[in-house]
């Protein structure tokens, strides 16, 4: 994930959690004689809970990912039930489950955390971690007081606070009992019976429950009403009111089969409403085209429900942009600029590329047919976006938004979104199982986790395999490409001096087809985004058949053996041209380029006469030029581009258009391009082979298109307009706002 690494900053906490994790590992299988009462744990949660709710708000959560474990995968038949004084520490008790009632209401930090209390009275902490945000489902809609749940092959620890407690990873480890589930034990039943548990006042209940959105409460009283005796026609109706508050909570496969797509429980004429619900579903689970469908059928039966209409012209939409890759980009933009989070109502658009493997990395994604430089190749909806305001963490009210990600056992440390990530594709995965496999075929290196992709009859999801392939597969990524592209550019104000400080995201997500996309500094594609969208396009032309790479990190502006330390956690070391290259280059010519550069950055800041000063800057760029031995073409010169291009802007200036072709070709040259005609010749100005695309590439072409029009080579002076907007549209991802960008 390129998001922002703090793994220095916050190395010695990682080794802080090391230590204590070792120190935990001393007290395995240990059963702790010093475990607080029922009564001291309820006093003293109550009273944090208390201090807590008054503070709200202003909290920046940090969180360990503790060693990996598995999910239970055994059936509830398999476990046999454990009690809270037979726990082990550092254990997972596999094999068995723990009954458990709250005793005290919900505290939200990191994890949903209450005390809870088994049949004999003793009482212990329960943390559930990856569980909606409050935003999407009350803390206290999981668990509240006298909520009775079943912990899964129960993980007993010493929390961070030196206290005991469990702690519950994986959602799928936990099942809620209802009020009539037979392993309630008598003392925990209801003490009066309810009067009406008919299917038709619990579908009132369900009714009441959605109308006040509690969906949630909604889904149980539906589904409570299902277990009750009720006619087909009742039953369907309780199902369609269910499926809508499925979509609500997002479960859209659920949604989808009590709408009873796909025969509609073969029924010739649907009723309207399953097949709205249906096509509501299949909107939202992307698959535009039996959208489509449905809601042509359902408009053609019910010709005067203009929603119908309305919601077909939109999935039209989607499934032509599905097609086509055609984007009215302009409305993204400004959707993106709008919308927070930025999660825009756009399909996926795949291009011409396929899954192959290659020869040293693994799966990657490969052109089926010749591609020119600019072309779309995917524009891809994000599976996952966790959403960071931008100023999130520096102390302004959205810093609870932000949180400190550290993972002791792979020695990483990331700042942003990543924690809601996970917990965000967590939920997605454990109430959308059709979408999983998208996403768990991604990359996740060694990680092994479990075959078995439900249990009992329910959906299991590996919190640490989604943690994984988070890591491997995630992208940080800005709201919109358009205002880094712009922010970088302006920050170049020192000529000769890099900006040292690439852009660290907090925002990321993840992105299943790009996700094949390998790693090379010389890049032939670069990614953008506009909102959760991201854009691929070539940066190079490129023949059928040919790898599609993309920079996990940027190369220009950092060393070598920085760059490697910023992909150290992909698990791999870059074997391209650049940095076998750099790896051979001795330290003294390593020193001397320094020293040139020191040299150049001077040389731009002395107020000696225009020619002296452009004469001694040429000098050193000769100089600087010579100290590199591979074809440029082959080895571009990263070192030197950017103080040639502040060169041609100071010819820009003073209106010298030849020098400032010139200067411009050497920049390009630099920048492993090939090109003709940058010079006053008649060889008319074009672009043999794309070099790297670097952000200031737009002005570099810029700088050609006014030189070649001062001398009224009009044709090249397009062309080079011509070269800066398909830059512009690499870099940002569309061309509809190059105009009003550079005017
Ligand atoms: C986002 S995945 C890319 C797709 C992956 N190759 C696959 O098989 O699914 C990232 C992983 O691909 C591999 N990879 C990417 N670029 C690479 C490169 N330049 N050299 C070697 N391995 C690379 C690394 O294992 C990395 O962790």
């Amino acid at each position: 994930m390129d998001v922002h690494d703090v793994t220095d900053q916050y190395f010695q906490l990682i080794n802080r959690q090391k230590q204590m994790l070792l120190e935990a590992k001393k007290r395995q299988g240990q059963r702790p004689s010093d475990r607080k009462s029922k009564e001291h744990l309820y006093d003293t949660f109550m009273l944090a809970f208390m201090f807590r709710a008054k503070k709200e708000g202003h909290l920046v959560h940090s969180s360990f990912i503790p060693p990996a474990y598995l999910p239970c995968t055994t059936p509830m038949t398999g476990l046999r039930p454990v009690a809270i004084k037979d726990l082990q520490l550092e254990t997972h008790h596999r094999g068995t489950y723990l009954l458990l009632r709250s005793i005290t209401p919900p505290s939200r930090m990191t994890a949903i955390m209450a005390i809870m209390e088994d049949e004999n009275g003793d009482a212990i902490m329960l943390q559930l971690y990856q569980q909606e945000d409050e935003s999407a489902r009350a803390a206290a809609d999981i668990v509240d007081v006298g909520t009775i749940l079943l912990v899964k092959e129960p993980y007993f620890k010493v929390m961070g606070d030196g206290e005991y407690g469990l702690r519950v990873d994986h959602v799928s480890d936990v099942i809620h009992l209802k009020s009539d589930d037979a392993r309630i034990p008598t003392a925990w039943q209801p003490q009066l019976m309810e009067i009406d548990r008919s299917a038709e006042s619990l579908k009132i209940e369900g009714n009441l429950a959605f109308e006040e959105s509690r969906y949630w409460d909604a889904i149980t009283a539906y589904s409570d009403a299902l277990g009750q005796p009720a006619t087909t026609n009742e039953i369907e109706i309780i199902k369609r009111n269910r499926s809508l508050a499925f979509i609500k909570t997002k479960q859209f496969d659920a949604a989808l089969s009590d709408a009873g797509f796909p025969d509609f429980n073969f029924n010739p004429n649907p009723p309207e409403k399953a097949m709205f619900r249906a096509a509501e579903a299949l909107y939202n689970l992307q698959k535009f085209s039996e959208c489509c469908q449905v809601l042509e059928l359902l408009c053609t039966n019910f010709p005067h429900n203009s929603q119908a209409s309305m919601v077909l012209t939109r999935a039209q939409s989607r499934f032509l942009e599905q097609k086509t890759g055609v984007y009215i980009f302009k409305e993204l933009q400004a959707k993106a600029k709008k919308l927070r989070p930025p999660h825009l109502d756009h399909a996926t658009y795949i291009g011409p590329v396929e899954k192959k493997q290659t020869e040293s990395k693994g799966r990657g994604l490969f052109v089926t047919k010749a591609v020119k430089a600019g072309d779309l190749l995917l524009c891809e909806k994000a599976f996952g976006h966790a959403h960071a305001d931008k100023g999130a963490g520096d102390g302004n009210k959205s810093s609870s938004q932000i949180s400190l990600l550290l993972n002791p056992e792979t020695n990483q440390g990331v700042m942003g979104a990543q924690a809601d990530l996970i917990k965000l594709i967590v939920q997605k995965l454990y109430h959308n199982p059709s979408v999983a496999s998208a996403f768990t075929a991604l990359y996740h290196g060694n990680y092994e986790g479990v075959t078995t992709s439900a249990v009992d009859a329910e959906p299991m999801v590996d919190t640490f395999l989604v943690e994984r392939i988070i890591s491997f597969n995630g992208f940080g990524c800005p709201v919109s490409s358009l205002t880094s592209h712009t922010e970088a550019c302006d920050q170049y104000s020192t000529p000769a001096e890099k900006p040292t400080e690439q852009e660290a995201h907090h925002s990321c997500g993840i992105w299943t087809h790009a996700s094949y996309i390998n790693h090379s500094c010389i890049s032939n594609a670069r990614r953008a985004f506009i909102g959760d969208m991201m854009i691929v396009r070539a940066s190079r032309d490129m023949e059928a058949g040919t790898e599609i790479n993309f920079w996990y990190h940027n190369p220009d502006g950092i060393s070598e053996k920085d760059l490697q330390k910023k992909l150290k956690h992909w698990g791999f070391v870059c074997g391209c041209a650049i940095c076998l290259d750099a790896r051979m280059t001795d330290a003294a010519v390593v020193t001397k380029r320094q020293k040139l550069r020191e040299d150049l950055k001077q040389g731009f800041s002395s107020p000696v006469l225009h020619l002296i000063r452009t004469k001694k800057i040429e000098r050193l760029l000769d100089l600087l030029n010579q100290t590199y031995t591979q074809p440029a073409e082959d080895v571009p010169r990263l070192l030197l581009w950017d103080p040639q291009l502040a060169l041609a802007r100071i010819y820009a200036a003073q209106n010298k258009a030849g020098k400032s072709i010139e200067s411009v070709g050497k920049v390009l040259t630099s920048l492993g391009f090939v090109v003709v005609g940058a010079d006053p010749s008649p060889t008319r100005f074009a672009i043999v082979r794309w070099g790297l695309l670097v952000d200031r590439l737009v002005e570099t072409f810029l700088h050609a298109r006014t030189a070649f029009a001062a001398i009224g080579a009009r044709e090249d002076s397009e062309r080079a307009e011509g070269y800066a907007r398909t830059t512009f549209k690499i870099i940002v991802g569309e061309d509809s706002s190059f105009h009003t960008t550079y005017k």
